[in-house]
């Protein structure tokens, strides 16, 4: 079961404070979307109010068409995993997973068959037995999971659901959350902080800044052709070049370059380009040449500092191959793929 989801105008003061102004998005049956931001910008409102925990200020909330204006937590066709998983600790594995089930007045055997098989499907097949304190942090996760799957949910609205395990555990669920949520054809809400891990499972990212929406898409563009400054800065690393409108389209640090999109406003502008971009060699825009400064090896790359010559207040991040042997106080020429820049008023705030 599955469910699309319209969110109309939303806006959500706490008193004084405005924590959502305007928030709109039409969400797929099916899609797997997180919402990412800086905290306390207001992606846990957001879910709270979708979850109907929150009465929003203004603005309404569709789901499958219903509006859900006045329709309690547990009458709406969604499930929250909270972060701190909330199972029973008395209670087995078995009859946290059956929790929900019991509520809605399933006979003992079939709830207790659904509940096994949904262990079984996170990996826990053998443990229903046993009680949350006798699992490590990542199979409660799972436990929480099988809990919120049990009710078969229109929609899974999942708060920092990994929050609390460690990077390589976190990895492994990510994996995880996505393969289940393919198999069980839910739609996911999943508020993180996290920009590897909305990458990673996302099928589109909601940037979110301030309470307002600051880009929707699916990964690879938000990341390479972000909607706004903040957007770009806050999807991973960017350089950011200063540039001013000219005769021949912008003027910056390193001579004219012809901007990839149309240029909105009279400037001053930001160039904004990601370490991968930026290349050693001469073919493409020309930022002319550089001193390597301090350089690490990542395995796919090195993660270098680059003190251009052309440029003495500009330091660039590069992320270049292995075979370039970037050694400190090397000398480099750089360019770019003019095509794959990104340009904003530099104005727009980015905090
Ligand atoms: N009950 C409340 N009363 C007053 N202000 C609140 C309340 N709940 C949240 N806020 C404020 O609203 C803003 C948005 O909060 P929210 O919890 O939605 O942010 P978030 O993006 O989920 O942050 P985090 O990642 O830290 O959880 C924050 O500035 C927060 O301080």
């Amino acid at each position: 079961m599955t469910a699309p989801i319209t969110i109309e105008s939303l806006c959500h003061d706490f008193v004084d404070f405005r924590a959502l102004s305007d928030i709109a998005l039409e969400i797929d049956a099916g899609e797997y979307i997180v919402l990412l931001g800086p905290s306390g910008c207001g992606k846990t409102t957001l879910l709270s109010i979708l979850g109907g925990f929150i009465v929003p200020t203004r603005g309404a909330v569709k789901i499958g068409g219903r509006d859900m204006t006045g329709v309690a937590p547990a009458k709406r066709p969604t499930t929250t995993m909270f972060q701190d998983y909330a199972l029973f600790p008395h209670m087995t594995l078995r009859d946290n997973v059956a929790f929900g089930l019991r509520m809605r007045g399933m006979a003992r055997r079939e709830r207790y068959a659904r509940a096994e098989r949904l262990l079984e499907l996170v990996g826990l097949h053998g443990d229903a037995g046993k009680r949350p304190h006798e699992l490590s942090g990542g199979q409660r996760q799972r436990v929480a999971l099988a809990r919120a799957l049990a009710v078969e949910p229109d929609v899974l609205l999942l708060d920092e659901p990994l929050g609390a395990l460690d990077l390589k555990l976190r990895r492994t669920m990510q994996d995880e959350l996505k393969s289940l949520q393919r198999e069980f054809g839910t739609t996911f809400i999943h508020v993180t902080h996290d920009q590897e891990e909305a990458m990673a499972i996302a099928d589109r990212i909601v940037v979110m800044n301030r309470g307002r929406i600051e880009d929707v898409g699916p990964p690879e563009r938000v990341y390479q052709q972000p909607a706004s400054l903040f957007a770009a800065n806050f999807m991973g690393e960017t350089n950011r070049l200063p540039a001013t409108r000219g005769s021949q389209g912008l003027e910056t640090p390193f001579g004219h370059l012809a901007p990839p999109q149309a240029l909105v406003g009279d400037g001053p502008f930001t160039v904004c380009l990601r370490p991968e971009q930026i290349r050693s060699g001469s073919e493409g825009w020309s930022l002319g040449s550089a001193r390597v400064g301090d350089s690490a090896f990542f395995g796919t790359h090195f993660r270098c500092h680059l003190h251009c010559d052309d440029d003495a207040e500009t330091t660039l991040i590069a992320h270049l191959p292995p075979e370039v042997q970037p050694q400190p106080g090397a000398r480099l020429t750089l360019s770019v793929d003019p095509a794959r820049l990104s340009v904003f008023a530099a104005e727009e705030s980015i905090s």
